[in-house]
């Protein structure tokens, strides 16, 4: 539904051009939403801004919904724009105005008749749990209630995408929670594509599908975030994959852990989407005539099921062992890695 084709931007300042997005190109499903992730400075923002030319790109092509945004005149721009919304850091509201007349300011661009308009507000408002707040001013609002004000006001026109430019970033993790929640909700409710930028992992984690790691102006890597919370390939996302998951120490230990239990088979299960919610373990220990222990491990919640590793130890009658791992490894999604076999 978003094509996006060789989309560059270089800047040119006194002294220099930095190429900031760099033949960019990627595709995102209609109602994904889609996280982008990477490093200050990586192009993040100019990359989103690109989207609906708050940057104008030094080449390619962007494609919303069949219609090519890079080659808009400046009017017809401006009604396609109403079509994409945008979130900022800094909530960029309009100091001098209430809740309800920021929320409006939009609609009254677009001319949207008064009465219209007074409706669409208070729908907004009730959609972002801001009911009760509408005359208050945007210095009277916490952090969190600013950003419900940001996401109404750019719900307004009805749009088709949402842009989120490090929308939670000034929050504190529980108000970042309560947005993200938010964002989900209205995702499922309207359909909207949201597009979201950040350099922090947990917010990848909690709500996106896919997701897209930046680096120097480039996609350096891209896929569904389960697959890449499981198998990062480049550097830079091995240490985003840590900011949620933690270093790999529990690979350091395992040496310890063999040592440590002298019997039965030592395995590593890998937990990849929906299994990791069942009771797999006491099904297992039920289900075949062995001992199961859970030695080490940390399972991570995420949008679409749940990643995470587990070492367990097995204990029993080597082919009762074998039927319980052969059950693991074809009728589950857990992939099952030995560590140690029976000896
Ligand atoms: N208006 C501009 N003029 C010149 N250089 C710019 C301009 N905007 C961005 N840049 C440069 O382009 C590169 C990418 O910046 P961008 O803000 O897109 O990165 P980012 O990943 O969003 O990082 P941050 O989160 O720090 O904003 C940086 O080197 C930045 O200095």
């Amino acid at each position: 539904m978003i094509s996006i084709k060789g989309l560059s931007k270089i800047f040119t300042t006194a002294n220099n051009q930095i190429t900031a997005v760099d033949d960019l190109t990627l595709d995102i499903q209609e109602g994904d939403i889609f996280g982008v992730i990477g490093y200050s400075g990586a192009g993040k923002s100019t990359f989103v801004r690109l989207l609906n030319r708050l940057e104008e790109p030094s080449g390619g092509s962007v494609v919303i919904d069949d219609q090519e945004i890079t080659s808009l005149t400046a009017n017809q721009l401006r009604v396609t724009r109403q079509e994409i919304g945008m979130i900022f850091q800094h909530f960029n509201l309009l100091w001098s105005r209430t809740v309800k007349d920021n929320i409006a300011f939009p609609l009254e661009i677009a001319g949207v008749p008064k009465r219209e308009r007074d409706k669409r507000v208070l729908e907004l408002i009730k959609l972002v749990g801001l009911a009760g707040r509408e005359n208050a001013y945007p210095s009277q609002l916490s952090g969190g209630q600013k950003q419900r004000v940001g996401i109404a006001r750019a719900l307004a026109n009805k749009p088709k995408v949402l842009l989120c430019d490090e929308a939670t970033s000034a929050l504190d993790p529980e108000t970042t929670n309560a947005i993200l929640d938010l964002l989900v909700d209205i995702n499922e409710r309207l359909g909207l594509t949201i597009i979201l930028i950040t350099h922090e992992m947990h917010v990848i984690r909690k709500i996106c599908r896919q997701v897209a790691v930046m680096e120097e102006g480039k996609i350096v890597e891209q896929g569904d975030v389960l697959d890449v919370f499981l198998r990062p390939k480049q550097q830079v996302t091995k240490k985003f994959v840590e900011q949620v998951m933690g270093t790999n120490d529990e690979d350091n230990g395992v040496e310890q852990l063999i040592s440590t239990y002298a019997n039965g088979k030592i395995m590593r299960l890998h937990f990849v989407g929906e299994t990791a919610n069942q009771a797999l373990i006491s099904h297992i220990a039920k289900t075949f005539q062995i001992d199961i222990n859970i030695l080490q491990g940390k399972i991570s919640q995420m949008q679409h099921g749940a990643y995470g590793t587990l070492f367990v130890q097995i204990d029993g009658q080597a082919d009762e062992i074998n039927r319980a791992v052969t059950y693991i490894a074809d009728e589950t999604s857990v992939e099952v890695e030995v560590v140690r076999d029976v000896e």
